[in-house]
């Protein structure tokens, strides 16, 4: 791809947006696109730094705004996608923690923004990405074979050029004060629209990673405020793709709040949950699409669980299938010989987790950092190549589980924590709980709302004072 190419992209998506071919771009690669058009009904003049601005007439009548308008709720625009559950889990989680820390202050909007507003294939990310991961190798070939900066920026440019004005569309029905991103392909779509715009030193925009380790570097984008990675390792990977020290933070993958801070005892979910009191307890899982080797396992736990010799249960299981729901009504019409739970997509995944002893599920890094917060042994199953790889060793070097892809094993594995190996489960369960940041995500909404404080309430009125962005709502 040469400079040539990427200019004429970005030429063609500022020809969308203003509808001029006039504007003069100096491109060093998809991500450099300098707006230098005509197009500046509404001129304000920044020097570099973010908190120095230096003021235009019209901003005198924008400052009595301010003064007026100080105390106003600050929007903040969660964008995700229901790509797997992950992504939805965390921006759920972000919401929660800022509602329970600063009440009304802020008003959270979790959006799709891409789904609402634009068409193909960006409105359909989901059969997408699930036809993809069916097809595993495709997936692969489609993770690796867009690392590269230049192909994904290339990718996502022209994306721009036909989706460009719907993104603004979507943003500014929502006039957030604040953006978050928790996927990794919502970074440079907004992100160039705010320039464009000159609203990127207005509107605050951070990025939450949702994957531990081994993450795409389309999440790594250097025109954010912040970028929030759940793992050193992550944060690594952040500053070798060209972010600024100042720019990265660590605080741990953010769960939701109701893992966080709940007290929950195991007998009382379970009598609430309809579970047997005295028989230990394995969570099988796959995701949020329930994925993996679900039934297999199912079916090899309910042999390895069960005592032939003296024909009672040795233990219980609880399956969630998630949004998988042939899954769930083959194994709901299924005879079992031991206790068995099967549930579709469940919105209170803590007490489930806290009423089992272990869990078995895919690697994703949600229901990972779920799992740890509960202290529960983890046997990984399955990864999706790509973002997940990276989550497996980071679990196993850990002690906090093992990995095995055969059901059997898997079966045979529980089978012994839940008899004669009852001390490597107990171990296993205190590795787990000591790699816990059940405070993370409170971490990331305070550093948010410092970043916010830190710009005034100048940010009240971005969009008072653009007049393009005005026009569009
Ligand atoms: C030069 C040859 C190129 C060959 C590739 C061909 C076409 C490209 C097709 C697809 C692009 C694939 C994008 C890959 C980058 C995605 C980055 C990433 O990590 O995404 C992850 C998310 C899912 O989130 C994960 O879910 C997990 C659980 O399931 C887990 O929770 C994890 O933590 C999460 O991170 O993936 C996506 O959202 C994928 C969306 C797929 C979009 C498909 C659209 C296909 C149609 C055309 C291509 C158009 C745009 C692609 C833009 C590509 C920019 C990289
Ligand atoms: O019935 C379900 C199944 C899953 N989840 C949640 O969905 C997320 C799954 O995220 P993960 O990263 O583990 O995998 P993904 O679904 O993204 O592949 C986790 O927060 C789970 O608790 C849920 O709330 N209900």
């Amino acid at each position: 791809m040469t400079t040539t190419t990427v200019m004429s992209i970005a030429e063609k998506v500022l020809e969308r947006i203003y509808g001029s071919s006039k504007s003069t771009l100096s491109v060093a690669d998809g991500e450099k696109a300098q707006r230098h058009t005509h197009h500046h009904v509404h001129k304000h003049s920044y020097d570099d730094s973010e908190d120095d601005i230096c003021y235009s007439d019209e901003d005198e009548s924008a400052m009595e705004l301010v003064q007026l308008g100080a105390e106003r709720t600050k929007n903040i625009l969660i964008l995700m996608s229901d790509t797997g559950g992950g992504h939805r889990a965390s921006a759920e989680a972000i919401r929660d923690a800022f509602k329970i820390q600063y009440g009304d202050k802020y008003k959270i909007i979790v959006k799709d923004v891409w789904k609402e507003y634009t068409g193909w294939p960006l409105n359909d990310m989901e059969s997408s990405y699930k036809f993809m991961v069916k097809h595993v190798q495709l997936w692969k070939v489609a993770f690796h074979t867009t690392s590269p900066k230049w192909v994904h920026s290339c990718y996502l440019a022209a994306i721009a050029a036909y989706y460009a004005k719907e993104v603004e569309a979507g943003l500014m029905e929502y006039k957030p004060e604040i953006i978050i991103s928790v996927h990794p392909l919502m970074q440079h779509i907004p992100l160039w629209v705010l320039k464009w715009q000159e609203l990127q030193k207005r509107v605050l925009f951070v990025t939450v990673i949702t994957d531990l380790n081994t993450c795409h570097p389309t999440w790594f984008h250097p025109g954010v405020n912040r970028c929030y990675c759940p793992s050193q390792e992550v944060a690594k990977r952040a500053l070798f793709d060209g972010l600024d020290e100042s720019q990265v933070r660590v605080f741990g993958l953010p769960v939701r709040p109701s893992f966080a801070r709940a007290v929950l005892v195991k007998d009382d979910l379970r009598k609430e949950l309809e579970m047997d009191q005295d028989l230990r307890a394995v969570l099988l899982m796959g995701g949020g699409e329930g994925m993996g080797p679900v039934k297999e396992t199912a079916k090899a736990l309910e042999d390895s669980l069960y005592d032939k010799e003296n024909k009672k249960p040795i233990g219980q299981m609880v399956v969630i299938c998630g949004r998988n729901k042939k899954l769930a009504s083959a194994l709901e019409a299924t005879e079992w010989k031991i206790p068995v739970k099967v549930r579709g997509f469940e919105t209170q995944m803590e007490k489930w987790m806290g009423a089992c002893d272990c869990i078995i599920t895919k690697a994703g890094p949600g229901t990972i950092a779920e799992s740890l917060i509960r202290s529960l042994p983890i046997i990984l199953n399955d990864y999706i190549p790509g973002q997940e790889k990276g989550n497996v060793p980071y679990v196993v070097e850990n002690g906090a589980g093992v990995f095995t892809r055969s059901p059997k094993e898997t079966a045979r594995i529980v089978g012994e924590w839940f008899s004669t190996k009852t001390d490597e489960l107990e171990q296993t369960s205190d590795n787990a709980g000591k790699l816990a940041q059940p405070e993370a995500v409170f971490d990331i909404v305070k550093d948010i709302d410092e970043l916010s404080e830190q710009r005034g309430p100048l940010a009240n009125v971005a969009y008072t004072l653009t007049s393009s962005f005005a026009s569009l709502v």
